[in-house]
């Protein structure tokens, strides 16, 4: 790092655009001027980054983030949700209704949006209630969520399944209108009642009630048809079995309008962490089986899912340590999830970074319809990057995450890859790995 910090030129000297050859990846006033022959970029007074092997790709996006406020400030806040999010190489967010009080009305979206604005790590995009208070009975307000300052696009009641067909339908029908999607936490009700595990013969063995596959399968069998009916845009959160991304790879063959997301854990962990009874991994939908682990990877792989989401779900000690049963579903993700992308999908030889820059960044901003992110690194597009060193290999220290609430599954796991710095239009959210 060289000259003043707070030129509004960057040189990112010798970067590896998708991890191709290097070149130097000039910004300026928040755009990316130029990408110019490897060590030949030079303009008065720019900082100099020295990105010798690292890869560049654009700022991640994440469609599935919990940040907690307003109401759990003690798990998370805007702000250190956001600035765990800037350190895992993420320039926007979406963040969950399902906050105290919900994000159900114009009002509470745009106070989380202001909120994102005035913590300037990232860009927050609300994501709003479908229903009032999550309530699963009547459509909260999504028209003027729509048109609030907040612009929100993405409507979900995640955490709760909007189980109701009726309901469903004409959420689906009204976000026609302003080009929005709904975002559907795929969990049959009644199947899942006291469900604390993936229902197998393992859940038999613990004593665990089960949660079974077809509790996601049967809703995603409906809403795809659902959207398909009515003309509609549905998008499924965090899917997590074989038989899901089957249903998900005959829709989009019939041309159903359909997007869905999985997270970073369900494509590296598996059921069997539950026989340790450590409630860091209780979430939901649970961790599945080692033959869902690798249909979720290959669907990702094949593009049958759109994107990798984190489910970032901070939890405090208090709801989260203590027995299985009693611990909240949820787990860390925004720091770790570019280095699981990196483990379950780069390595194992299934996406080059190319493909990861498509399902973390370029797809999910098309999904939350969020001009200026997931754009591609070339003249003229907003400054939007992460640089990150595939070569290093660190294990993960629940202590130094910026994250308010301590709950990975993956301390003391040693994890490939590291975010060393991100731009949000050209400013440097973090730098030399740390936040700028
Ligand atoms: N994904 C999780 O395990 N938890 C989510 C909500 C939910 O989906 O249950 C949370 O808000 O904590």
């Amino acid at each position: 790092m060289s000259a003043s910090a707070n030129s509004s030129t960057f040189i990112l000297r010798g970067a590896r655009p998708y991890g191709g050859d290097p070149v130097d990846l000039v910004l300026r006033d928040g755009a990316v001027a130029e990408a110019a022959a490897a060590g030949t970029a030079s303009a008065a007074g720019a900082t100099v980054v020295d990105a010798d092997g690292l890869v560049a790709l654009p700022g991640l996006v994440d469609l599935h983030t919990h940040l907690r406020e307003p109401g759990r400030e003690d798990a998370e806040t805007v702000e250190t949700g956001t600035q765990a999010a800037a350190l895992g190489g993420f320039t926007a967010v979406h963040a969950m209704a399902n906050t105290d009080p919900v994000a159900d009305t114009a009002g509470v979206v745009e106070q989380v949006w202001r909120l994102g604005r005035e913590a300037g790590h990232c860009d927050v995009a609300p994501v709003g209630a479908v229903t009032v208070g999550l309530g699963g009975e009547r459509l909260a307000e999504l028209g003027a969520m729509a048109d609030s300052a907040a612009r929100v696009r993405v409507f979900s009641d995640d955490g709760k399944c909007v189980s109701d067909a009726v309901l469903m339908r004409r959420a689906l029908e009204y976000v026609k209108a302003f080009d929005g999607v709904i975002a559907q936490h795929a969990q049959e009700p009644r199947l899942t009642e006291g469900a604390q595990m993936n229902e197998g013969a393992l859940s038999g063995v613990l004593g665990l009630r089960g949660w079974p596959s077809v509790a996601e399968e049967a809703v995603i069998a409906r809403d795809v048809l659902l959207a398909q009916h009515v003309g509609s845009r549905l998008h499924v959160c965090h899917v997590s079995t074989k038989g899901s991304v089957e249903i998900l790879r005959l829709a989009k063959e019939r041309g159903i309008d359909v997007t869905a997301e999985v997270t970073p854990h369900h494509l590296l962990l598996d059921e069997s962490l539950a026989a340790s009874y450590d409630p860091v991994y209780k979430v939901n939908p649970p961790l599945r089986g080692k033959d869902d682990v690798q249909a979720l990877r290959q669907a990702v792989a094949d593009g049958v899912i759109d994107a990798v989401a984190t489910d970032h779900a901070p939890h405090a000690a208090e709801d989260k340590e203590g027995e299985w049963a009693n611990a909240l579903p949820g787990m860390l993700g925004l720091e770790t999830a570019l280095a699981i992308a990196q483990e379950a999908l780069v390595e194992t030889g299934l996406l080059d970074w190319a493909g990861v820059a498509d399902r973390l960044s370029t797809r999910p901003a098309r999904i939350g319809r969020l001009a200026g992110h997931g754009r591609p690194l070339r003249a003229g597009e907003p400054a939007n990057v992460v640089l990150v060193d595939p070569a290093v290999r660190r294990a993960v220290d629940p202590g130094a995450l910026a994250s308010r609430s301590r709950n990975t599954p993956y301390a003391g796991r040693t994890l490939p890859g590291r975010v060393v710095a991100t731009f949000l239009r050209g400013r440097p959210t973090v730098l030399d790995g740390a936040l700028a």
